[in-house]
């Protein structure tokens, strides 16, 4: 580190060395200035100011290391720069600990590290040399790189196909024409149904549920006391005291049942699966009177006749809430009930109601009929409830006329669910099964077909 050529001595000088002093003949010869040592601690008494201001000696942080460097330390004065440098951050390590004399001697032929240059020409192979023309290369590629880039860009630019901004502009404009517009309505519908001042605020109004519907039925029709005649009365009386006393009767829940003519199946029923008896003559004349009294389109070919047992006979007197919707049951029929014996209370019940079912009843007294559409067993359920307890009550019998087919039994389709649009659903199934309908009836989410 240390120049051979250069002849300034001491190093650490009080005079600020020109820019133009040649590198190898420092003009810092000022005096017999020695480096001194970086103080711990300096005073102005005991350091007279240099002749640039600064004082001296210099302090720490004077050094391009800016005080970092730790420990005592030789401070030297660059001959060429000025610049003052620890002896260690001038890569003078070691000659900390040289006494004053040593110091001297090297800082005669010292330049500092950001004035010294070697002097000789560098061997090519050098590590510096192939580092200094790397980094040529690279300026170069770099250089060689933004022209190509450049060369691409514009090569590129005139390969890109030209579109017609116009018409993209006339498309965006009239988007942002819809948006607004759109926006604009928004605003306006929120603000009048809610006098909401904010769009973020907007609530939609209350959905208002829809009503039930009207039942378009009657829960009972054709209500006739007495209409039995005493011979039709007589003759129906000794009938079911038979049935009765000969033990025809088949036990459901509550009551017990006979079945004539046509089979009629419904929930629960324990009848025997075998085709009934034909209907008795007694009950066939009655069918005839009341099919013309009644105007019936449809006349009945099937009897089910219901005892309810007396109280005190040990056994349950009642018919559970129900509809008589089996699709067996054709569809604009009327199904007629035949009162005998004790009066009883017939309760029917809407099917669908907001809140509370609305309770219709009837009192069914000895030798009248009563009459229910099919079309009301979609909107009413209707049953015989039990007699409170303790309550006297003689047996009740009734006999329910039907129009029922089983003829197409097989083909009977259930279609729709509460959750399925139920004419979308019907068309999909009928356009799939290829049937000419004949729409028997139904819940309000449940359509019955009979082919
Ligand atoms: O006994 C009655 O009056 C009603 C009978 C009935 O509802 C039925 O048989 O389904
Ligand atoms: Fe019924």
């Amino acid at each position: 580190m240390v120049n051979p050529n250069n002849k300034s001595s001491p190093a650490l000088s009080q005079e600020k060395p020109t820019r133009s002093s040649p590198r190898n003949s420092p003009n810092n010869i000022s005096g017999n200035q020695s480096p001194s040592r970086f103080p711990k601690s300096t005073t102005k008494k005991q350091f007279p100011r240099d002749s640039i201001g600064k004082k001296f000696p210099p302090k720490k942080s004077d050094c391009p290391c800016a005080g970092t460097s730790s420990g005592k330390d030789w401070v030297l004065k660059c001959p060429q720069c000025g610049q003052h440098w620890h002896g260690a951050c001038a890569n003078l390590k070691g000659t900390r600990n040289l006494p004053q004399t040593a110091v001297d001697k090297i800082s005669c032929d010292w330049l500092c590290p950001w004035c010294w240059s070697c002097p000789y020409p560098r061997n090519s192979s050098h590590t510096s040399s192939v580092m200094e023309s790397t980094l040529v290369e690279r300026t170069l590629s770099s250089n060689i790189l933004e022209k190509l880039s450049d060369t691409v860009t514009a090569a590129l630019k005139n390969s890109l196909p030209s579109f017609d901004l116009s018409a993209l502009q006339e498309k965006l404009d009239n988007l942002n024409k819809e948006i607004k517009e759109f926006k604009d309505s928004t605003n306006s519908a929120s603000s009048t149904l809610l006098n909401s001042p904010h769009d973020s605020e907007f609530i939609p109004p209350p959905i208002e549920l829809a009503k039930p519907l009207q039942s378009t039925e009657e829960p009972y029709q054709d209500l006739k006391e007495n209409y039995l005649t005493s011979e039709e009365f007589e003759n129906l009386n000794d009938l079911v005291g038979v049935l009765r006393d000969d033990g025809h009767f088949t036990n459901e829940k509550g009551h017990k049942v006979v079945l004539y003519g046509e089979q009629y199946k419904y929930t629960g029923s324990r009848l025997s699966e075998d085709t009934p008896d034909p209907i008795p003559h007694e009950i066939a004349a009655l069918i005839d009177r009341v099919t013309a009294d009644l105007s019936l389109k449809h006349k009945p070919n099937s009897v089910l006749i219901n005892l309810y047992p007396a109280s005190g006979s040990g056994s349950e007197s009642h018919l559970a809430m129900h509809s008589d919707n089996e699709a067996s049951i054709v569809a604009d029929s009327k199904i007629v009930t035949v009162s005998l014996w004790e009066s009883r209370k017939i309760v029917f019940e809407s099917k669908h109601h907001d809140g509370e079912p609305t309770v219709t009843e009837l009192i069914a007294t000895p030798n009248s009929i009563y009459s229910m559409t099919r079309a009301s067993q979609n909107w009413f359920r209707h049953g015989v409830p039990q007699p409170a307890a303790g309550e006297d009550f003689e047996e009740r019998i009734s006999i329910t006329l039907r129009c029922v087919s089983n003829v197409s039994e097989r083909s009977i389709l259930l279609i729709g669910d509460s959750n399925f649009p139920t004419p979308r659903r019907l068309c999909l199934v009928l356009a799939r099964v290829k049937l000419e309908p004949l729409i028997l009836g139904g819940g309000l989410n449940q359509v019955k077909l009979r082919t």
